[in-house]
Formats: C-alpha cells, structure tokens, sequence
C-alpha cells in the first residue's frame, strides 16, 4: 500500500490558553479532494497556516510524501508541492495579471544575481515563464491569458479568484489548499469556478486538495470525502450524504438546542 500523499497525526497549535486545533489525524491521498468544513473559528485556517509554515505546531506530525513538514521553511514546503490561496484576495491589485502569477513561481526560478551575467539563458527563461502564465490563465480563462500585463484590479471577482489559483498552481503543487474560494462572489460566479476547478482537477488527476468552504454545494460537489472541525476537533470524517445527516455535526452548527 502507498503512503498518502499528506499524513497529519495529533497536529496541534495552541494560542496561549486557546487550543485552535487539537490533535488533528487526517490523511489525504492523491488525486483525491477533502471538503472541510466547521463552524467560524474551529480551526481550518489555522489547519492551512501550520501545513505551510506560517504557524510552527505545538504537538504532532505531518508529512508530505513521508518527509516532514515542519523540517522545513515556508519557501522548503512550498519546493516540497504545497500551495493555497487565502481567504480574502491577495492580489497585487496595480500589478499585472503577468506579475501576480509569476510570484508563485518565483521560488523556483534561478533568478538570482549571478542570472544578470547570463542574459541570453536569463531571456529564454523570462519567454518560458510567460508562456507558462498564459497557458494556466488560458485553462481558466481564455480573457486572462489575452490581457497577461493588465492590471489585476482591472478583472472581476470570479477572474481575481483565478488569477490568485494560477498563482499557486504556476509552481506544479502536488497539494493545493483552497482557503474559501466562494467568498465574495455570487453563487453563479461560484458554480462558474467549481467548473473550471473540476475541469482542471481531470487534466491532473494526480493534485490533491483541500477546499475549506462554507457553502454545502461546493463541498458536495467537489469533495471526494469531507472532514468536519469544531473547536479545533475533527468530529467528522466521510461522505457529503453521510455528513449532511449526522447528529454532532447539526449540532456543532445549529447548537445543541435545535
Ligand atoms: N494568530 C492567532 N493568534 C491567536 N488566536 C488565533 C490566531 N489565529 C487563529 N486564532 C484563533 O484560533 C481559532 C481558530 O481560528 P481559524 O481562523 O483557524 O478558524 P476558521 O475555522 O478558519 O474560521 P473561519 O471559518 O471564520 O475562517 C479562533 O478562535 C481564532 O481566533
């Protein structure tokens, strides 16, 4: 049997006396997509923040392809194949579409100060990683990929939301972490970027993802399994039909009243 792809076992972070997440066992294969969802504050951007270095755990493991995490710096785990997007958008609103995407790749290009002395290989690099933009953006949107030295604060919510997923898509992530795509955009313009997700999750059958989102139809949609945080604790794991129906998840969202 393979390893999974992500393995966490009792990831814990604590803030001074407020456990964010506790003890946290979750394993995510590839290919697959994990919807996770909670109540506001249980826990899943804190998940995201400790898988990518911005938070150091204060107990438990996780691996990426059986090497540790928390060996490495945020920029390591980023070589390693991990990537996400944020809740609110991170865009460089006055930069071009060009730059804000080419910042994923960054930390993988040579392009140091040593590559100013290669102008020849430096120029075939720049043109590859142009055509390497443009051809993500076409995957989402054929308007993108045509207007790559626009502004990113020229597009419209659904666009800025594609711009910010080829971003971390640009550096070939084996693990993409989808913090709330759907915030801050109609439900049309949400079903419209499920499609485009869909569509390029078929093309490479191998990512593996992570989508925290509150809307119930993006998770039943795009989840192969879905895990359930409340205060920190996973208190569900497995199918969308199976979740819409058990008894502590209604109860970590409506209240034990109800
Ligand atoms: N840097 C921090 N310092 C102190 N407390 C924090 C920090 N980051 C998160 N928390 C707390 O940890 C808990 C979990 O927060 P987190 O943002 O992970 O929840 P969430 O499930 O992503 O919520 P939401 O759905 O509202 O985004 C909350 O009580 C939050 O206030």
């Amino acid at each position: 049997m393979t390893a999974p792809l992500l393995a966490c076992s009792g990831l814990t972070v604590r803030f001074g006396g407020l456990t964010a997440l506790d003890g946290l066992d979750i394993a995510v294969d590839r290919g697959t997509t994990i919807g996770l969802v909670g109540p506001n504050g249980s826990g899943k951007t804190t998940f995201f923040n400790v898988l990518t270095g911005l938070y150091r755990p204060s107990a438990g493991k996780a691996a990426l392809a059986e090497a540790d995490i928390f060996a490495k710096s945020p920029q390591a785990i980023g070589r390693a194949g991990v990537a996400r997007t944020f809740q609110r958008c991170r865009l460089m609103l006055d930069q071009s579409v060009f730059d804000n995407i080419a910042l994923g790749a960054l930390r993988h290009q040579d392009l140091g100060l040593a590559a100013i002395f290669r102008r020849r290989r430096l120029r075939a690099e720049i043109d590859a990683l142009v055509e390497r933009v443009r051809s993500i953006a076409a995957r989402f949107n054929p308007a993108i990929a045509a207007a790559l030295f626009e502004p990113a604060g020229r597009f419209t919510m659904i666009d800025r939301r594609r711009i910010e997923i080829c971003r971390a898509l640009i550096a070939n992530p084996r693990l993409l972490l989808l913090d709330e795509p759907s915030a801050g955009m109609t439900p049309e313009e949400t079903r419209r970027l499920m499609d485009d997700l869909l569509d390029f999750r078929r093309e490479s059958p191998d990512l593996a993802l992570i989508l925290v989102e509150h809307e119930m139809d993006v998770i039943r949609r795009v989840s192969d399994r879905c895990v359930v945080l409340n205060f920190g604790r996973k208190i569900f794991e497995g199918s969308f039909e199976a979740l819409i129906e058990d008894r502590d998840v209604q109860t970590a969202y409506l209240g034990s009243g109800h």
